[in-house]
């Protein structure tokens, strides 16, 4: 041993030696390095903070039932970027929309990515997730490919399915108010989503708003938007609650919805679809040059109709709520729609919306003044950027506050506070061109920012152009004996925001000219 220790002992010294040395190089290195990043960044701005963060939590509990709501008052205190902590995770929240474009779209490149969510990953198929998941490797493929297969001119394929739908949805709201007092139009509106985009992905329908299918689906869908939200994911902010979470909680509820049902659901509609002999999504992906396999074709699915439906049947909801509010409005639009059924003998597509330069602005207005996803979806920055005066580091979580966005005096300089259709008048942009164009021509920004802006854009904008004309072309929405529908309250659904319960009537137009 003692041979042994003689042996080291020169080794020893050295060592002892060079550890002053070793200290100082570090120190110079240390100081160097600093000197260095200090010289290359640009000195920063403290971006603000809400008073209300708790230690270790942050603002989790900050935030209240409606977080964008919360949002939305802080940055009336404290300007137009904010940072959030949500437990473990920093977000920062903007209200401006040159700061957002800025952020979002110039700086894009470095601020594309999703966030990690316990959700998500739970999408999970093989090694891949879902388009919103940052495990999803082929994010871009995929989001290519529903871009294609849900481009305007695939659509024109369908109006003609659409506005079936549309009819349908009009029948049924107009017999429940024959039956009952008044109507919440929100059920319906999520079974001519659903029906809609089913007959354009698989070439299939649901037969009833009472069909069990369409009810398991249609809570599927709910669920997912539910744990698409802040507060249904706290292990993803808090990791000390994974535990509980992964035997009790939340995260065995979403492996169950997605195990046991979600993903059986969609393979089995993926393969009816492959077999029908009309066109559909499903044939159009499997058939392209799209080098999708049968996971990537699971993850589009739960995607299209995931993303596809609850927005459009939220968006129609808020807008019914708008129109009872404003009979005017209603009226000037069903003279718009009118007079286009007179002179061509058939209802308005949205290739017409040319000749309905009313209508198309109401529809508009009502998705400005009334946001269907409030702080949009989370985008996550894997590169620094300066914005401005700020520095946004690596791995911070960016949401927008979409009401104070598109209330924005700057960009909405008449009246933003008030519903007024005719801002649009100078501004008919079919929404895909709109959110293409500069800035200052974007009319609103429901959908979002830069590469991962909203590719259902013309679906949707399809869908509820058939949705509004169809209803006033035949009906006036008109409040209960209990009164007008409540447009300030909310109820949080997770990604989206839903008007409080509400009733109103479809009364069948006399002088309606469509039979
Ligand atoms: C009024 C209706 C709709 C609204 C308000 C809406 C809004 C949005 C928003 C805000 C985003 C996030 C954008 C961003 O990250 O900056 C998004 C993403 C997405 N939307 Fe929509 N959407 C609507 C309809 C649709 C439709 C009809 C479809 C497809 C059929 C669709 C499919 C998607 C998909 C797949 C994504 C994820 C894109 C990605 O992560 O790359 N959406 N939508």
């Amino acid at each position: 041993m003692e041979a042994y220790y003689k042996a080291l002992l020169p080794y020893k010294l050295e060592k002892e030696k060079a550890l002053p040395a070793i200290a100082v190089t570090l120190a110079v290195l240390y100081v160097t390095s600093k000197l260095i990043s200090s010289s290359n960044k640009k000195p920063s701005k403290e971006i603000p903070m809400h008073k209300s963060a708790y230690p270790y939590i942050g603002h989790l509990l900050s935030l209240g039932k409606i977080p964008s709501k919360t949002m939305e008052e802080w940055h009336n205190e404290l300007g137009p970027i904010m940072k959030i902590k949500m437990g473990a995770q920093t977000w920062i929240s903007i209200d401006s929309p040159r700061l957002a474009h800025q952020l979002l779209v110039i700086n894009g490149s470095k601020t594309s990515s999703r966030p990690e969510s316990y959700f998500s990953h739970t999408y999970s198929i093989g090694e891949k997730g879902m388009i919103f998941s940052p495990a999803n490797k082929n994010w871009k493929k995929i989001r290519s490919a529903v871009s294609s297969a849900i481009s305007p001119s695939q659509i024109n394929i369908y109006l003609p399915s659409i506005e079936n739908q549309a009819k349908k949805l009009v029948d049924r709201l107009i017999e429940t108010t024959k039956k009952e007092s008044g109507v919440h139009p929100y059920t319906d509106l999520q079974f001519f989503s659903v029906n809609t985009i089913f007959a354009i992905a698989f070439g299939r329908k649901f037969e009833s708003i009472n069909d069990p299918d369409f009810k398991d689906l249609k809570d599927q869908i709910e669920e997912s938007m539910a744990y698409s939200g802040i507060e249904y994911d706290l292990a993803t902010y808090l990791p000390i609650f994974s535990i509980y979470d992964f035997f009790t909680g939340v995260q065995a509820k979403i492996r169950r919805l997605v195990e046991e049902r979600r993903n059986p659901s969609f393979q089995k509609f993926i393969k009816e679809g492959l077999q029908r002999t009309d066109h559909n999504l499903v044939k159009y992906l499997e058939e392209g040059d799209f080098d999708l396999s049968q996971d990537d074709l699971t993850v589009a699915f739960n995607d299209i109709v995931g993303a596809g439906t609850d927005t459009i049947a939220v968006t129609l909801t808020w807008n019914i709520t708008m129109m009872v509010h404003h009979p005017q409005v209603q009226l000037k639009a069903q003279e718009e729609i009118d007079r286009f059924i007179k002179s061509n003998d058939r209802l308005p597509t949205i290739n017409d919306k040319e000749e309905l330069p009313y209508c198309f602005s109401v529809i508009k207005e009502s998705m400005r003044y009334k946001s269907t996803v409030p702080y949009g979806l989370p985008h996550l920055v894997d590169k620094d950027v300066q914005l401005g005066e700020y520095l946004i580091e690596k791995g911070t979580v960016v949401v927008t506050s979409m009401n104070n966005l598109q209330r924005n005096p700057e960009f909405y300089p008449d009246m933003p506070e008030s519903f007024v259709p005719e801002r649009y008048m100078n501004n008919l942009k079919s929404m895909q061109a709109a959110v293409n164009g500069k800035l200052e021509e974007r009319d609103h920004f429901a959908f979002g920012w830069g590469r991962r802006i909203c590719p259902g854009i013309s679906l949707a904008e399809a869908e509820i152009f058939a949705g509004f004309v169809s209803i006033l072309s035949r009906c006036s929405i008109v409040p209960t004996d209990k009164g007008m529908p409540d447009i300030n309250g909310a109820i949080n659904c997770g990604l989206t925001v839903l008007p409080l319960p509400f009733k109103v009537k479809f009364v069948e137009r006399s002088n309606s000219l469509i039979k």
